[in-house]
């Protein structure tokens, strides 16, 4: 499993005062900055302990430069909220392929245009099964509501879970062997699991990315596979019961009211997370290719 060493390395590097790593060879993508200031960015030769010199690209933030990186403490004074920085945060995470905001390079077959893809059947019931088990974690979660905040986010409409049960079970009546979930799914659900218990601002990043990614990107993978390997067939999973812009908002005003009663830490702590959260779902979206 990759992630430790990439996690272990990050939370290293986030340690350093005034210093991202915005990319390297041995970091697969962006770095949170930790603050709001401007990124300069350079290429320099760094030495960490117990480790070969790498060549990185590093952000060095001056106090000279007002400039924003972030529509951050300033966006949402704009009254925009929480949820515009969440966002601003996971545009950039997109490859320039994905989305036009997307400032990252695909590095991996599932980070190119989609329109590019070549999915197998077999592969995207393996999608299925494994998104099937991390929606079913995020659902359990916030009805058990662990954290008081969770419940805010209770019957959104946004729910998959029911949705996929419904496609998998068409398969299965059409003769489709439908396996279990396997590594990217367990593991991202484990780990929703575990974070849900200890830090809900970190958890509800998660929850914001996984949601907000079925309504953007899920819709054009969604007209990919119809077209392509589902003969037309048009699944539940990326159908709503309510006209879904409006859900969507309804969703953005009760993140943006939780996030209300956050510090700058638990928000930086916040966005820091949604790097993992792509980390992990593009495991997932990566089966529709195997
Ligand atoms: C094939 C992969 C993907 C494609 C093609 C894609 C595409 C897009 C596009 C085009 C948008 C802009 C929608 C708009 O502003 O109208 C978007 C938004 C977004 N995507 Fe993705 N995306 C992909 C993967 C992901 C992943 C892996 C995540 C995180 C787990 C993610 C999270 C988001 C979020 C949070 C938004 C903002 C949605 C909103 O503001 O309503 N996306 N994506």
């Amino acid at each position: 499993m990759a992630y430790p060493a990439l996690v272990t390395q990050s939370r290293f590097l986030f340690q350093k005062p005034n210093l991202s790593i915005l990319s390297s060879p041995h970091v697969s993508s962006s770095v949170i900055p930790k603050d709001y200031s401007s990124p300069r960015s350079k290429t320099q030769f760094l030495k960490l302990p117990g480790m070969f010199a790498r060549k990185v690209v590093v952000s060095v933030t001056t106090t000279e430069e007002p400039w924003k990186r972030y529509p951050g403490p300033g966006g949402e004074s704009k009254g925009k909220g929480f949820v515009e920085e969440m966002r601003f945060v996971a545009m950039k995470l997109h490859t320039r392929e994905q989305a036009a905001e997307g400032e990252m390079e695909a590095k991996a077959p599932e980070e190119e245009p989609v329109d590019k893809w070549e999915p197998t059947l077999d592969g995207y019931l393996k999608f299925l099964v494994n998104v099937k088990l991390v929606y079913d974690t995020l659902e359990e979660i916030i009805e058990e509501a662990s954290f008081p905040s969770y419940a805010e986010f209770r019957n959104s409409g946004l729910e998959r879970s029911e949705k996929l049960a419904r496609d998998l079970e068409w398969f299965r009546e059409k003769g489709y062997a439908i396996g279990e979930p396997s590594a990217p799914g367990v593991t991202y659900a484990h780990y929703l699991k575990q974070l849900s218990n200890k830090d809900p601002q970190a958890f509800i990043c998660h929850f914001y990315n996984v949601y907000f990614a079925n309504s953007a990107g899920g819709r054009i993978i969604s007209k990919k596979v119809t077209r392509e390997i589902l003969d037309n067939k048009e699944l539940e999973f990326y159908k709503y019961d309510a006209d879904l812009s409006q859900l969507l908002q309804t969703m953005r005003d009760k993140l943006n009211k939780v996030a209300e009663n956050w510090s700058r830490d638990d928000k930086n702590r916040c966005l820091e997370e949604t790097q993992k959260s792509f980390q992990f779902y593009r495991d997932i979206l990566r089966l529709i290719l195997s």
